[in-house]
């Protein structure tokens, strides 16, 4: 009998989550049938989709979430035992899955070959955030060489890649981040022109200074605030990638994006949104890309890992707290 360890939602989030929200459980798994496979979990990803989504997670289910894990048992040939597994099995070490999608129409998908790459990295920079980056960017931004692209969230897993990408492009980059030391990284590790903290800078006045020549391309993560000053920054035919509104995720009501329609006019702006989950045809294609990117030495992929399934609420907490640079995961 397998026992799995889970994360159940104890009370809806107010807020900044707290661990209190969460509750840890047993729970006792019946025997596989046919057509099912087991699971046990080895890195989990937390995202702030999490938090956005919550109000949709059910009191007493496991959050929602994806992760790597081992095939341990199976009756379904497409899931052979020992290879590893993707899937959203949510906040859980061990899973029973028959093959279905539960989220993002996304299937459980058997991990490709990444040579000696660690397999978080399919949470990751190979994964779901690795391909919101390559194409969220390249088909909504068009960037082309020598033009200016910004990037907000710069030092997360999605923004930090994106910038890479723009310079891949031979474009000038300017990563927008919540701390010193997290610009510092983009700038000295990852290869960006400048950063702004967002937290301590006059965002105006520092893309005034920054970008005289006015911004191309502005891949947005965060929304709000921060959003409507950039878009006062844009170029004639700017265009923007809408990815995340994180600045408004612990809000209780929808974050308000002040000017849009002025400089959206004025500059003959194209804004776009976009789910991941609209190139799943071209799914392959992205990682494939991506892998080469890293073995060429062009694309680096941090990661903040915390260690241990019990702290997967505070991975997830620290995360949306910026505590994170790169993608956040947990090694189980
Ligand atoms: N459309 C899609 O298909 C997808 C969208 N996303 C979205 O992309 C964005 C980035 O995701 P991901 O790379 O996984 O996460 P990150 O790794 O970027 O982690 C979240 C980061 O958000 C920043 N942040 C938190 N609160 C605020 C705030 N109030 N204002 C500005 N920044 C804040 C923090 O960095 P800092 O120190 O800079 O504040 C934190 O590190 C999110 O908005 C997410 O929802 C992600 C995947 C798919
Ligand atoms: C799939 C992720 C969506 C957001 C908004 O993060």
């Amino acid at each position: 009998m397998v026992k799995a360890k889970v994360f159940v939602l104890e009370k809806q989030f107010e807020g900044l989550p707290k661990e209190g929200d969460l509750r840890l459980v047993e729970e006792e798994l019946p025997p596989i049938k046919n057509g099912e496979f087991l699971v046990e979990a080895l890195y989990l990803s937390v995202d702030p989709y999490m938090r956005a989504y919550i109000p949709l997670n059910k009191f007493g289910e496991p959050v929602i979430g994806s992760q790597v894990g081992k095939i341990i048992e199976s009756k379904n040939p497409k899931y052979p035992v020992g290879q590893h597994v993707v899937g959203y099995f949510g906040w859980r070490t061990h899973t029973i899955s028959n093959g279905t999608s539960t989220i993002f129409d996304s299937k459980p998908s058997l991990v490709p070959k990444f040579g000696d790459l660690p397999l978080s990295l399919a949470l990751g920079v190979l994964g779901m955030p690795g391909n919101t980056a390559y194409f969220g960017f390249l088909e909504i931004c068009t960037p082309q060489a020598g033009e200016v692209v910004v990037v907000s969230s710069a030092a997360g897993a999605v923004g930090s890649h994106v910038g890479q990408i723009a310079k891949i492009k031979g474009c000038k980059v300017i990563g927008i981040t919540g701390s010193d030391e997290k610009g510092k990284f983009l700038v000295d590790e990852l290869g960006f022109d400048h950063f702004i903290n967002y937290k301590t800078a006059d965002l105006d006045k520092a893309l005034d200074e920054l970008a005289p020549e006015k911004i191309d391309c502005y891949f947005d993560n965060v929304g709000g605030e921060i959003s409507s000053t950039i878009l006062r920054h844009m170029n004639n035919y700017g265009r923007i990638s809408v990815c995340g509104a994180i600045s408004g995720y612990n809000n209780e009501t929808e974050v308000k994006v002040t000017t849009i329609q002025r400089p959206m006019i004025s500059f003959n702006l194209t804004m776009e949104g976009f789910i991941f989950s609209r190139w799943a045809d071209r799914w392959t294609e992205g990682v494939q890309q991506n892998l080469k990117w890293i073995k060429a030495g062009k694309l680096k992929h941090p990661e903040s890992v915390t260690e241990g399934f019990e702290n997967m609420p505070k991975a997830f907490i620290d995360m949306l707290k910026g505590a994170n640079i790169g993608k956040a995961i947990v090694k189980v």
